[in-house]
């Protein structure tokens, strides 16, 4: 812990909504700084079985921007195999997902790291078992959050809930991202306005959908990071250059 100089925890208004697209693209303009980055996806659902390790998605992408290689054991402490709710997938493995054991594997990253990303499950209030859900994992943890808004209709109320339930658990949100979900969505920007004037923290700013077509052969953690501008975040390290200089 002595040695962190930031932690972000990234939370959602949904699943499949652009968390680890946003997260991983953090820890990209972290590591650009030569910090010692290191990414956690504690309670990860879906993995598949590749060379006798079961792998998630998720832990790997943020485990391919961050500079500090963990542990699979201390970054996703609880990857569970099936792509559902997680107090389901770990019932069904005949596990329990224990807070505790979470926040023990996160001190541990810490005292390796200057700066994590801790990336949430699905929306802010998923269960992980039948007492505790992913908010209050976020409220133990203690973190900033960055909240990654799916932009698409629907995403005003989801969005303004989700704001309520951080304040409600007393965290602070740093920062809001738009990340464009439906890309043929009507009035779009006059979406992001409505919520910019309700959200009282800032918007790093709003990615656009990505294809292959619009961005050929780039890295998308790269690309995503020339709509954003991470520099209010709290903790931001001074020499970071914005990724679209
Ligand atoms: N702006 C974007 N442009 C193009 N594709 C995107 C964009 N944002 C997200 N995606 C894609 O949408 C899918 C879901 O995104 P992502 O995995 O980041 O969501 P998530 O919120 O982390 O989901 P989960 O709840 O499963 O953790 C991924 O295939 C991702 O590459
Ligand atoms: C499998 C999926 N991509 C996520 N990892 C888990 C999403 C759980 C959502 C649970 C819910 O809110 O109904
Ligand atoms: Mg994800």
């Amino acid at each position: 812990m002595r040695n962190l100089k930031c932690a972000y925890f990234v939370a959602g208004t949904d699943t499949e909504i652009g968390k680890t697209l946003i997260a991983s693209s953090l820890l990209y303009a972290l590591t650009q700084t030569g910090l010692r980055t290191a990414g956690m996806k504690p309670v990860s659902a879906g993995a598949e079985l590749r060379d006798g390790i079961w792998h998630n998605d998720d832990a790997d992408a943020l485990a391919a921007q961050a500079s500090v290689v963990l542990p699979t054991a201390l970054a996703t402490p609880y990857v569970l195999r099936e792509p559902t709710a997680p107090h389901i997938a770990a019932a069904r493995e005949g596990r329990t997902i224990e807070l505790p054991h979470i926040l023990a594997c996160y001190t541990q990253i810490t005292a390796r790291a200057d700066a994590v990303v801790v990336e949430g499950v699905g929306g802010f209030r998923v269960p992980l078992n039948q007492a505790v859900d992913t908010a209050d994992l976020a409220q133990k943890l203690g973190l900033p959050v960055v909240l990654v808004v799916g932009l698409r209709l629907g995403c005003i109320s989801h969005t303004l809930l989700t704001v309520e339930a951080i304040a409600a658990r007393g965290l602070q949100l740093a920062a809001w991202v738009a990340n464009t979900v439906d890309s043929h969505m009507l009035n779009s920007e006059a979406t992001v306005d409505a919520l910019a004037s309700r959200i009282a923290a800032p918007l790093l700013g709003t990615v656009p959908r990505l294809s292959a077509e619009s961005h050929p052969g780039a890295k998308w953690v790269s690309i995503v990071g020339r709509y954003l501008n991470f520099s209010s975040l709290p903790g931001w390290p001074t020499n970071a250059t914005p990724l679209g200089q």
